[in-house]
């Protein structure tokens, strides 16, 4: 087992448009405090991970830097502003980090991440993976949509669901994204998949993800949050 340090970044950078609020989705409150909380809380707890990072959207800076002062989360070193796409957010971090430690990018719209799931993201780097990600498999039938129609269906026994961490050595990250910089046509919604792409001989370890893990997109889903809360 390797001794590198274990930075966790929390992806903050966005606004939260398909929520729909004036403020970004990640400073709402859940449960009595704001989703990006509840998600500095899980890392802050973990015995796994020294260090956390928040590539916040660059409006609303102060809030987090007041929010981490507020409930302690000491092992928050920086807070630093997002780029404008989640991929820039992610970019943003790494050239902010050196050395050979171990990254784990979590979205701060996840509030419900759970201490299994950061403890198998670090197990599996720690254990050799360069990349890992957390994944769920999918209940529902995914299909092709082209101009309003089904054109397919895909393999569902092959089909994974990803949530966050997603882990890396970061070497191996900074390798895919400047393999990505010399892509005209690069784009991704996630890190794994950068790796996945650019990297296609790294194997990338897949930790088994939770439901509550889920990622807060819609209006929707700020009351399942507020109602998953009463009832860990
Ligand atoms: N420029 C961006 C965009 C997104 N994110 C973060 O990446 C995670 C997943 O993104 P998403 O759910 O799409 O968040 P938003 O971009 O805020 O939402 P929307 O697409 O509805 O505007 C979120 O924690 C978000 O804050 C980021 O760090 N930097
Ligand atoms: C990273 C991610 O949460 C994995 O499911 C997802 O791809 C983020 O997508 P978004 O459109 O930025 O919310």
């Amino acid at each position: 087992m390797s001794a590198s340090r274990v930075v966790a970044v929390l992806l903050a950078g966005g606004t939260g448009t398909r929520v729909g609020h004036e403020l970004p989705k990640q400073l709402l409150e859940v449960a009595g405090r704001p989703v990006i909380a509840h998600a500095l809380e899980a890392f802050q707890r973990s015995g796994a991970v020294d260090e956390i990072v928040v590539m916040m959207t660059p409006t609303h800076l102060a809030e987090v830097q007041a929010l981490v002062a507020e409930y302690g989360f000491g092992k928050v070193t920086r807070v630093l502003p997002g780029g404008d796409t989640r991929t820039a957010s992610t970019r943003g971090a790494l050239e902010v980090l050196e050395g050979d430690c171990l990254v784990l990018f979590h979205d701060a719209a996840r509030p419900f991440v759970t201490d299994r799931i950061i403890a198998e993201c670090v197990d599996a780097l720690r254990g050799g993976y360069r990349a890992v990600t957390t994944a769920i498999d999918s209940a529902d039938t995914i299909v092709t949509v082209r101009d309003g129609l089904m054109t397919g269906s895909l393999d569902r026994s092959c089909l994974a669901r990803c949530q966050t961490p997603q882990g890396f050595a970061r070497t191996a990250l900074v390798e895919a994204y400047s393999l990505a910089d010399e892509d005209p046509s690069f784009t991704a919604t996630d890190d794994a998949s950068v790796v996945a792409r650019y990297l296609p001989d790294e194997p990338i370890g897949v930790v088994t993800g939770d439901a509550r893990n889920f990622k807060i997109t819609d209006a929707v889903d700020l009351r399942i949050a507020e109602a998953l809360s009463d009832r860990p």
